[in-house]
């Protein structure tokens, strides 16, 4: 915005279009619409299409002024799954297809933007929005734990300590990711980790992509000072400008109240939701029902999710399973015979559904436990809920999420790098039943500072008005003369 311009900021947002991304993003994109900002919100066209269809959106953000979408392609084609590690896909085609039609859509801009807010996984966002002249913060949607294992990687490259040396490696303990020397493991390293080659393409993108950010004004993380604050302080020691602001969902929720918003029902989801689950939990006793839920990404093989299944029937415990269309890899020509006992144990004591209100599941009187990917937006919604977890990590973030759950917080267990039915069996039992009172103690603890921290005087909701304020105070702070070549310097 000019100076002496009377409109609010201007703040264009961008994801990865992936689900744990798209939803908190419009989290926070609802937040800045409640403090009275202007947010344009940039969605790929099959997110956006999905999106859609399958929520009340387009209701939801339409009484915000100054609130719109825009899209841009993906470039993948329709059909494209963009799930498991096919995702990985999409991160290279929009540096291609999608970062000119970025470029020219934000030139464009009226009322011109005060400031870009970019998910700091998508590299080419920052590159354009310096070029084009308009400051860039950061948002990464994982942990502050993973994303300063993800920066620290060259460190440990020059120590000699990656490449992990083969399977028997797995469980030495990493020294050079400073405030994680006791505890860290390389089975618990961002899975990119995981290979011979340190030019490995995709171990490349995501260190320099988190190295980045150091050319960002700031760096936004959807975490809570209690919960990290330890890793947050090693992260300030290299970067300005970091606001921890979550949990998202539970600061929207309380702002929502707070201004007398409607709360109830709405979601953020990319797939249809099957809200029959919910009935079905009514049924069933308090604190019964294991939900288990790997995420929108993760894809386990048959073998794999057999083992669980098997591990799950014998607990002989209730439990809700989110089974997407595309959650197990298929080998063409398979015939989907299951055993009878696995249908049996589901009938009797078992719910499996597409998707889920997972915000809803979790918050049920009948859940008492959550097998979990680790994805960063389940753990946060874990702990809201105050259900405590097994974790069986897939990929990226989710192995070091998964230390911090088990090892660090001790808020679950980690199950990380086995899948086998008689650990799932003693797992699920150890957390549902014998050793429930302790898992619970620590996770109400948790979800207690969590609820504080996105209150008012709270440290999330604190840094949250600092965010707010600072936006507002990029009015002007870059020199318009000629935006094309200004040279852009980090506070
Ligand atoms: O049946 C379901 C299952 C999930 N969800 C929601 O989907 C989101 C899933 O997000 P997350 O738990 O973060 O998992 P992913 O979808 O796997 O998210 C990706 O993005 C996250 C944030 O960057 C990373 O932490 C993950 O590793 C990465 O896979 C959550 O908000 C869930 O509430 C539903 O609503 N219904
Ligand atoms: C493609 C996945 C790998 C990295 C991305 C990410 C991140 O570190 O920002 C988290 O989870 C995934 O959705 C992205």
């Amino acid at each position: 915005m000019e100076k002496g311009s009377s409109n609010p900021p201007h703040v264009l947002i961008f994801p990865l279009p992936a689900q744990g991304h798209v939803n908190s993003m419009l989290k926070l994109a609802e937040l800045l619409c409640l403090s009275g900002l202007y947010v344009t919100f940039v969605n790929s066209e099959h997110n956006h299409e999905r999106l859609v269809r399958f929520t009340d959106l387009q209701v939801r953000f339409s009484k915000y002024q100054g609130f719109q979408f825009k899209t841009v392609p993906d470039g993948l084609p329709v059909e494209h799954q963009r799930t498991g590690n096919h995702f990985m896909e999409l991160v290279k085609t929009m540096k291609m297809v999608t970062m000119p039609i970025f470029k020219e859509m934000v030139q464009g801009m009226t009322p011109p933007l005060n400031c870009i807010i970019g998910d700091g996984g998508l590299e080419f966002v920052l590159d354009a929005a310096i070029e084009i002249g308009i400051p860039v913060i950061h948002f990464r949607t994982v942990s502050s734990c993973s994303f300063w294992s993800y920066f620290c990687i060259p460190d440990m490259i020059n120590a000699g300590e990656l490449p992990m040396k083969g399977s028997q490696d797995m469980d030495r303990i990493v020294t050079t990711v400073p405030g994680m020397q006791t505890f860290l493991r390389c089975r618990d390293l961002p899975s990119f980790c995981r290979v011979d080659d340190m030019s490995d393409l995709d171990l490349q993108l995501f260190t320099n992509c988190t190295r980045q950010t150091l050319r960002a004004r700031g760096l936004i993380l959807n975490t809570f000072e209690e919960l990290e604050g330890p890793i947050l302080s090693q992260i300030r020691r290299r970067f300005s400008n970091v606001y921890s602001i979550g949990p998202l969902h539970e600061h929207l929720r309380k702002k929502l109240i707070e201004q007398k918003h409607q709360t109830h029902q709405s979601s953020n989801s990319l797939r249809e939701v099957d809200r029959s689950c919910l009935s079905w939990l009514d049924k069933q006793p308090s604190k019964s029902v294991l939900y288990v839920s790997f995420g929108s990404q993760a894809v386990t093989t048959k073998e794999q999710f057999l083992e669980f299944w098997h591990g799950l029937v014998d607990s002989k415990k209730r439990f809700l399973w989110v089974m997407r269309a595309d959650s197990i890899a298929k080998r063409d020509g398979e015939a989907e015979n299951y055993p009878p006992e696995l249908v049996e144990g589901t009938k009797e004591r078992g719910l499996i559904v597409e998707w889920t209100p997972q915000e809803e599941v979790l918050a049920h009187e009948a859940v008492g436990g959550f097998l979990t990917h680790s994805g960063w937006n389940s753990t946060l919604e874990s702990i809201v809920a105050g259900v405590p977890m097994i974790c069986w990590p897939y990929f990226a973030d989710q192995q070091i999420n998964s230390r911090f759950v088990g090892e660090v917080w001790k808020l679950g267990l980690d199950m990380k790098d086995v899948c086998d039915r008689k650990v799932v069996e003693k797992m699920v039992n150890d957390l549902i039943e014998d050793n429930r009172e302790e898992f619970v103690r620590s996770v109400a603890k948790m979800a207690e500072l969590a609820r504080n921290s996105v209150s008012e005087g709270g440290s999330s909701n604190h840094n949250l008005n600092c965010l707010i304020e600072d936006i507002r105070l990029m009015v002007g702070s870059i020199t318009r003369t000629d935006e094309s070549k200004i040279q852009y310097v980090p506070r």
